[in-house]
């Protein structure tokens, strides 16, 4: 019953994948069930243009938090019986399985419930790490095998010892035979099993780094590679310091683990199995002390050892903090400078660092007591075998060998005891962020980076048309920026569209990039519904996108302008600079086109850095370019020389204008005017000036600012 309502649900709630699954190609990725709860998103239907259905929404709610996937807003129009019962089921609903909803109204009076789900830890999936280390599986598998045979020879060590003591104890005693003679043979076995040992462990350790390394780096690569994949929305949701810290933090604390615990936990374990045995064949009476007090022990080091680990994470949470406060102050050192903020970011950053270092002294206290207490206790532990022991000796029951095995075995146990529980946090700590790296891995983009679109065999001449668009930002579904938005650009014309600050201009060239798909209404390219083009063709040949404020590589300019056709030789870099107007200043440099740019472009000119966008724009010579306010940002002379190389550029392309300064369009074919997400003039410079409406207002108000 329930899934006859839910499959009724999909058909009146739109529910997008967010994330969906990989498809069977990619099956390696099979995804946690965790990511059911970033999968879906629902759009506010009646503001983007779907019909409102209450009961729908009610029941696709309850759906949604059964699988607990995060919804975002939900409206519930003025009046009726809906009205009041709607929002009251669900808050309840929300409530009752620990998720929150909060309750506003719109300007309309309709309720808005805006719903937040429980954060949940992404899940650790074994199969994709298996996909990682099945190429490194022989170099594993030998890795476990030397180092379960060197467990196993750790086991014979007390053993021998024993065997060593006893035939000094009974030298001692009997003062008869030759003592050398005797010592040779258990002395050169104990010797050449602590050979072997060191070989099996230099070894495994050298494997296991091996694949420790690999493993990380193959993490590393496709988790970079799933990032870049991302579509737009994607990264608008996602921090890049948090994406960078999974790239680097997380893959390095799961390396890390990994190597220990498969070293140091199979070996931890055989230890404890193997020595348990030999203790027993020992002495079974004093294995049974050792039993009740181990547990006991080990139990309460344990739970110190998880205080400090939280105390740890603590003070590691507190590092990233005052590297993130050094970090955003040297990224934007010049907007810190422009403002004298020095002194007050120097006191910020001093204030956490010494914040981490209070954590990090009481660690160490920690750690030190924690340390030093153990100390005792273990021998203590020493003493009272030796006491045990020496009175069994007394009763014949024990051998002085038998009493220095048992010493040094029960001491590996400890050893491997005390270790096993810290690897238990650490191997915690290891699945947590493995998993945090994987819940990335396994994303696809609602817009796919390439593949399934088609490309067009014959050359396209450009002509766009916006069909009824309805648009939201995923982030914000409740905001809708575009609404039934409709525009024609002809081909090789300049379309411009100005307007108030905010009115959804920039939106209109992100959706024709297909950085975001419409929620409703289509955009067509010479005819084609741009979804079914291949969007990274779509962006690398047909389309060239230059905007305000362009961000440049770190590397030559030569380089830079070959970013938009890496296989351009020199001569077609240098003939887009020419037609950029930038192939002056570049040879007026010692380097030329070898002069380094520095980090996103800062040791270049606002006019320079913009007239290397646009060569680079250039370079894959598109059909249609996007200029997005390309002058605003630049001084009047920097703009004449810039804008000469724009009208150098748009001539036989078909160009969308977004721009702030009007004098710049003034001959464009049409100038749309926007509005709330809606063109509300349009036509030719002169007609809209003669129309007297908001372009004539514009237009006189930037006049009387520019007399000011
Ligand atoms: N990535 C985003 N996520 C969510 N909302 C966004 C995003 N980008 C823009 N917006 C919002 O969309 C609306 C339209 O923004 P847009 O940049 O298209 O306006 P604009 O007309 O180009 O403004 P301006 O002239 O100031 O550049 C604004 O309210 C803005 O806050």
């Amino acid at each position: 019953m329930f899934h006859l309502l839910c499959n009724r649900v999909s058909t009146t709630v739109p529910v997008r994948p967010l994330y969906s699954r990989m498809n069977k190609t990619q099956d390696l990725w099979r995804q946690p069930r965790s990511h059911l709860y970033r999968t879906h998103y629902v759009h506010t239907g009646t503001s983007s243009g779907q019909p409102s259905n209450v009961t729908g929404r009610i029941w696709g709610l309850a759906q949604r938090y059964i699988c607990q996937s995060p919804c975002r807003t939900i409206k519930f129009p003025v009046g009726g019986l809906k009205f009041i019962l709607g929002p009251l089921f669900v808050t309840v609903s929300a409530r009752l399985l620990g998720n929150v909803a909060y309750c506003h109204a719109d300007v309309n009076n309709n309720i808005l419930l805006q719903l937040k789900t429980k954060e949940t830890e992404p899940e650790f999936d074994w199969h994709i790490l298996w996909e990682f280390v099945k190429p490194q599986f022989f170099a594993l598998f030998g890795a476990v095998l030397l180092a379960f045979g060197a467990a196993i020879l750790n086991i014979q060590i007390p053993l021998m010892l024993g065997d060593l003591v006893n035939v000094v104890a009974r030298y001692l005693r009997e003062h008869s035979g030759n003592y050398i003679k005797e010592m040779r043979g258990p002395a050169l076995k104990l010797l050449g099993l602590y050979g072997l040992q060191g070989l099996l462990t230099t070894g495994y350790i050298i494997l296991l780094s091996r694949v420790g390394e690999r493993v990380a780096a193959d993490m590393r690569k496709t988790l970079f590679q799933s990032l870049l994949r991302q579509d737009v929305a994607f990264f608008d949701a996602n921090k890049t310091g948090m994406l960078v810290n999974r790239l680097t933090g997380d893959i390095q604390e799961f390396k890390s683990s990994f190597k220990l615990v498969v070293s140091q936990g199979l070996r931890s374990v055989t230890q404890t199995v193997g020595c348990f045995v030999s203790l027993y064949l020992i002495s079974p009476k004093l294995t049974g002390m050792t039993v009740v007090i181990l547990p006991c022990l080990v139990g309460a080091g344990a739970l110190i050892g998880s205080f400090l680990r939280k105390l740890s994470r603590l003070a590691q949470e507190q590092v990233s903090k005052a590297t993130g406060v050094a970090d955003e102050a040297l990224g934007n050192v010049r907007t810190v400078k422009a403002f004298a903020m020095e002194e007050r970011e120097m006191q910020l950053y001093a204030w956490e660092v010494d914040k981490s270092c209070e954590m990090n002294e009481s660690l160490g206290s920690g750690i030190a007591v924690f340390q030093g207490m153990s100390n005792v206790v273990l021998n203590c532990i020493v003493l009272g075998t030796i006491f045990a022991g020496g009175s069994l000796m007394a009763g014949d029951e024990m051998s002085p060998g038998d009493l220095m095995s048992f010493l040094v075995a029960s001491q590996t146990v400890q050893r491997s005891l005390a270790s096993i529980s810290i690897l238990f946090g650490q191997m915690v700590r290891g699945l947590s962020s493995g998993a945090r790296v994987f819940e990335y891995l396994s994303l696809e983009p609602i817009i796919p980076l390439s593949g399934g679109g088609h490309i067009p065999s014959k050359s396209l001449t450009g002509r766009v048309d916006f069909k009824n668009i309805t648009f939201s930002y995923p982030t914000r579904p409740a905001q809708t920026i575009l609404k039934n938005f409709n525009l024609t650009i002809p081909p090789c014309k300049t379309v411009a569209i100005v307007g108030e600050s905010g009115g959804g201009k920039s939106t209109v060239a992100s959706l024709l990039e297909r950085f975001y798909d419409p929620s409703s209404g289509v955009i067509m390219l010479d005819g084609l519904d741009i979804r079914t083009l291949d969007p990274s063709w779509l962006r690398g040949h047909v389309i060239g996108y230059i905007n305000q404020e362009p961000v440049l590589f770190g590397s030559s300019v030569m380089e830079n302008i070959r970013f938009g056709k890496p296989e351009a030789t020199d001569a077609e870099v240098i003939h887009a600079a020419k037609q950029a107007n930038a192939h002056r200043f570049i040879t007026g440099f010692p380097d030329g086109y070898n002069t380094l740019v520095g980090e996103r472009g800062v040791t270049m000119s606002g006019g320079q850095k913009q007239r290397i966008a646009i060569a680079r724009a250039l370079i894959k010579n598109p059909s249609i370019l996007i200029l997005d306010e390309a002058t605003s940002a630049l001084d009047s002379e920097s703009e004449r020389v810039v804008q000469e190389a724009l009208d150098r550029a748009i001539t036989g392309r078909t160009v969308l204008v977004i721009a702030h300064r009007l004098s710049t369009i003034q001959r464009a074919e049409l100038i749309c005017v926007m509005s709330n997400g809606r063109i509300v003039e349009a036509g030719t410079h002169i007609e809209l000036i003669s129309k007297g409406g908001m372009y004539a207002d514009l237009i006189r108000r930037q006049r009387s600012e520019g007399k000011k």
